[in-house]
């Protein structure tokens, strides 16, 4: 018996990489009546069939986290990518990710992309924003070089999944950093692929200077529908030192006599991060009320 990392799943059957080979594998029966899906990311003991080289899943160890989109286990790290420009980066956006990042329980790398198009230095106010939060992130441009080696450095010795909008530049930063991917970019055959959904299967992909990276299709928006309108507030790590608001049940909100706020009017908050907040509150009110 030995363990592997599920690196793709297609059509019931697993691949599973050792570190020596790439065996196909598929699962055995009990895993359906248990209703236990591998995923991708998993690790797995499996057995081998000396002649076929073929290999059953044995059993599936214990997962870390587990994203849904991506459906992927025991990643290190969300790499989230956003250009500045070419689509306009859409902050709101971003702080989505933050936040489900947060409530997931993983890593995040933000990566601002396409920082040769910064001409104005408009990315600065996004900058002061991410350095008032307590998350990594790195500008780059696949075009010029820029904070390639970074980003590589980042990735090494990691299971990362990049995700962002459409058109952020996912697979070429990809690209440059392990050149023989050769990872489609901006042309049809993958945005027809994004059209149908299915036929895109998230798949590991080992990396020449260390790691593996999940390149996922890029998304315009999505809804933090699972969080509850009284848990956001934790999903916004640095509000966490000011809460000493006059009610313990304060969504820092309309409420008076609150800490949020307060430090706000200092300064010691991020005012972009608090209006996505309200925004992010408002949503979660609205969602529920219908
Ligand atoms: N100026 C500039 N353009 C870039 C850069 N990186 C990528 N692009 C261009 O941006 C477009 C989209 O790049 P992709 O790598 O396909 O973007 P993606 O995030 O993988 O997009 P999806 O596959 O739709 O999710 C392409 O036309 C690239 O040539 C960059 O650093 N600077
Ligand atoms: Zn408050």
């Amino acid at each position: 018996m030995i363990s592997g990392t599920i690196i793709k799943g297609i059509g019931g059957f697993y691949y599973v990489d050792t570190g020596e080979h790439v065996y196909e594998c598929r699962a055995r029966g009990r895993f359906r009546k248990d209703k236990i899906i591998p995923l991708v990311g998993d690790i797995v003991d499996i057995e081998i069939n000396d002649s076929s080289k073929q290999g059953y899943i044995l059993n599936i160890h214990e997962r870390r986290n587990q994203l849904q989109r991506p459906l992927v286990a025991n990643i290190d790290q969300v790499i989230i990518v956003f250009a500045i420009k070419r689509p306009d980066i859409n902050i709101g956006l971003l702080e989505k990710f933050l936040v489900y990042s947060e409530y997931v329980g993983v890593n995040v790398v933000v990566c601002l992309n396409k920082i040769d198009l910064d001409e104005n230095n408009e990315v600065q106010p996004i900058i002061d924003m991410l350095s008032s939060v307590p998350y990594d992130y790195i500008c780059t441009s696949s075009l010029k070089n820029i904070g390639i080696d970074e980003l590589k450095n980042k990735l090494k010795g990691k299971v990362s999944v990049f995700a962002g909008p459409s058109g952020a530049g996912k697979s070429s930063l990809l690209n440059s950093i392990s050149p023989g991917l050769s990872l489609k970019t901006g042309d049809l055959s993958r945005k027809t692929e994004r059209g149908t959904h299915t036929t895109r299967h998230a798949e590991l992909i080992k990396l020449i200077s260390g790691g593996m990276v999940v390149d996922t299709p890029g998304f315009t928006s999505f809804d933090l529908v699972d969080i509850k309108e009284e848990e956001l507030q934790y999903l916004f790590p640095e509000f966490q030192k000011h809460v000493n608001c006059r009610y313990p049940s304060c969504m820092h909100y309309k409420e008076p006599e609150c800490g949020v706020k307060k430090a706000l009017e200092k300064g010691n908050i991020n005012p972009m991060r608090y209006e996505h907040y309200i925004q992010m509150l408002c949503d979660l009110m609205k969602n529920r009320r219908y």
